[in-house]
């Protein structure tokens, strides 16, 4: 049917003209991309596509590899299956029980919500550009915006790639590919198309006027999946924020779009529906809009002196703390499962973790320290998360030493360790120690982690999944946390035995301990925190130390 526009040109006529692939390249590409929607199609299943894991995937896994390579995924050709150092995946099993029902909202209540249920996604068409890159690098981004799309529960159907050196000012695609692109999404029955980018708002309305359904962006698509996914009260408030931010900007479109779908009913003038937003509303929208964000700045403000105590209460005992960053899916949950049996939410989609967990552990040698997951790293992260997140990410800006988890199963590490390494910057977490973690050696390219492990130092091969190099991640982090550094001879007396308890459990390292007539000798190693409230013990500095503590017990 398709055959019978114009614009169908063949492969190599339409190449010369808007510089397009070739028909090979480009159906390689494309078959790549899409070879997982294509064979999720075919097995017709009748369920929910969020619901697909058994047959399809059991099938998938049964395939040799290079042919699973070809799933459109970022995420781990794998199935699902957790294993017993990822605890009790109890979030998981409560965000599984939360799934969307598309168009069950009836009645707006305030134009965010009309926000929200535009982003409602459903079956997608994803359409991107390439310039300068390689095809492959095309390819990368369009399957993580695949990926993406899942994670945010729609069904990709299909996928397109333009090769041109810039945007076209009016609808971002050629008008010729625009005009291909609608042609795709009438003969998918797509809903919405995703654009692998982020869209000038007069962009986004014009793409949408050729190819008649929904357009969004890769940020609209990101914000969409973390407003799913935010679950405590400042993760909210931070993502709502970041939301009406991209939104204000963009609200005309929007509306329009929404007048749009009320169709025949808005023109006869009727029923919910039928008032589209005019620029009255616009603007009333606007300021509604203003006042919301003001509030939500507020609440963030009020929110951080709590997260701020406890930070500096973390200083203050001087506890080393240890920061795990990441591209999103790289396996930082699960490592810090490894690490420390914390069962926090594992999950193979884009973004699991939104609200950092911070977790007590310790290295072999008993020294104690935090270990803080946190938020996924991800190519192009919206500005306007980097800064509704900053207050999340300063917790790495301020570690002693972020462990750097990439996956090394990933077609592209380098670029993983890249964007995120863009991102430490701009928080201005970049001259903190860093470990490499490079994980799923278990399904890595042996090459490619020789490569990686030449590259970076220090790194490790580790795999969350069986353990290996988990023992050898731990000696690292043990030898990059800074460690007790005062040097101290202490003299005890037998009634103040508790002294010496607090020492085996406040991180000191004790280099040798003798039990003598007068009480405990211990040489140790101590924080400067302890220093203070060891001085009437101390045997080296302070002669007659022993003495001055029968003087004064402490309490
Ligand atoms: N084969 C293999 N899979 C792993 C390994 N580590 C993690 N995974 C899988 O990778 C997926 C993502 O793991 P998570 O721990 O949720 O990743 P994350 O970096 O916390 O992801 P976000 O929170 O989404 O940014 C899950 O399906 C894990 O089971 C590993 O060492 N080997
Ligand atoms: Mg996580």
């Amino acid at each position: 049917m398709t055959d019978s526009f114009p614009h169908r040109q063949t492969a190599s006529e339409s190449s010369q003209q808007t510089g397009d692939l070739t028909g090979t390249e480009l159906e390689d590409v494309v078959s790549r991309v899409l070879a997982r929607a294509r064979s999720r199609s075919e097995s017709a299943s009748p369920t929910h596509p969020g619901d697909d894991v058994p047959a399809d995937d059991a099938a998938a896994s049964a395939r040799p590899a290079h042919e699973r390579l070809g799933r459109a995924r970022e995420l781990a050709p794998e199935d699902d299956a957790h294993v017993p150092s990822d605890g009790d995946q109890q979030d998981l099993a409560e965000r599984h029980a939360l799934r969307r029902v598309a168009g069950l909202s009836t009645e707006l209540e305030d134009v965010t919500e009309v926000e929200y249920r535009q982003l409602r996604l459903e079956r997608v068409v994803l359409a991107g550009l390439y310039s300068s890159g390689t095809p492959a690098d095309a390819e990368n981004s369009l399957r993580e915006l695949a990926a993406l799309a899942e994670t945010a529960g729609s069904e990709v159907m299909d996928g397109m790639l333009q090769r041109r050196v810039n945007p076209d000012p009016g609808t971002y695609l050629g008008s010729g590919k625009a005009l291909e692109l609608k042609d795709v999404v009438a003969a998918t029955g797509a809903d919405t198309v995703i654009v692998d980018a982020e869209l000038a708002p007069s962009q986004r309305r014009a793409l949408e006027d050729v190819v008649k359904v929904k357009v969004i962006d890769r940020t609209g698509l990101i914000l969409d999946i973390f407003a799913q996914h935010a679950k405590s009260k400042e993760g909210k408030a931070q993502v709502e924020l970041a939301q009406l931010e991209y939104m204000l900007p963009r609200l005309r479109g929007w509306g329009e779009s929404l007048s749009r779908q009320a169709g025949g009913r808005a023109a006869s003038g009727e029923g919910i529906g039928s008032r589209g937003p005019g620029e009255t509303k616009i603007e009333l929208d606007r300021r509604r809009i203003r006042q919301r964000m003001a509030k939500l700045r507020r609440e963030i403000a009020a929110m951080k002196p709590a997260r701020e105590t406890k930070r500096l209460n973390r200083k203050r005992n001087a506890v080393p703390s240890v920061a795990i960053a990441g591209y999103t899916n790289a396996g930082k949950s699960s490592l810090l499962n490894r690490l420390t049996d914390a069962g926090v939410l594992v999950e193979n989609a884009l973004f699991a973790t939104l609200d950092p967990t911070v977790r007590k552990a310790q290295t072999p040698d008993g020294i104690g320290y935090t270990l803080a997951d946190t938020v996924g790293f991800v190519r192009s992260l919206p500005t306007q998360l980097v800064e509704a997140f900053r207050s999340t990410l300063e917790e790495v800006a301020d570690a002693d030493v972020i462990v750097h988890v990439v996956d090394a199963s990933h077609p592209d590490p380098e670029g993983q360790l890249k964007a995120v390494r863009d991102v430490l910057t701009d928080v201005g977490a970049n001259d903190i120690p860093e470990i490499v973690a490079l994980n799923k050696a278990d399904i890595a390219d042996p090459v490619v982690l020789a490569r990686l492990r030449n590259h970076e130092h220090p790194s490790v091969a580790v795999s969350a999944r069986t353990g290996e190099g988990v023992a050898e991640l731990q000696r690292l982090i043990a030898a990059a946390i800074p460690r007790p550094d005062h040097d101290l001879d202490l003299l005890v007396p037998y009634v103040h035995g508790e002294v010496v308890s607090r020492l085996h459990a406040q991180d000191a390292e004790i280099l040798s301990t003798e039990h003598t007539p007068e009480g405990t000798r211990l040489h140790v190693r101590v924080r400067e925190d302890l220093v203070g409230d060891l001085e009437q013990y101390r045997t080296d500095r302070a002669p007659g130390g022993a003495a001055a503590a029968e003087d004064h017990p402490s309490a």
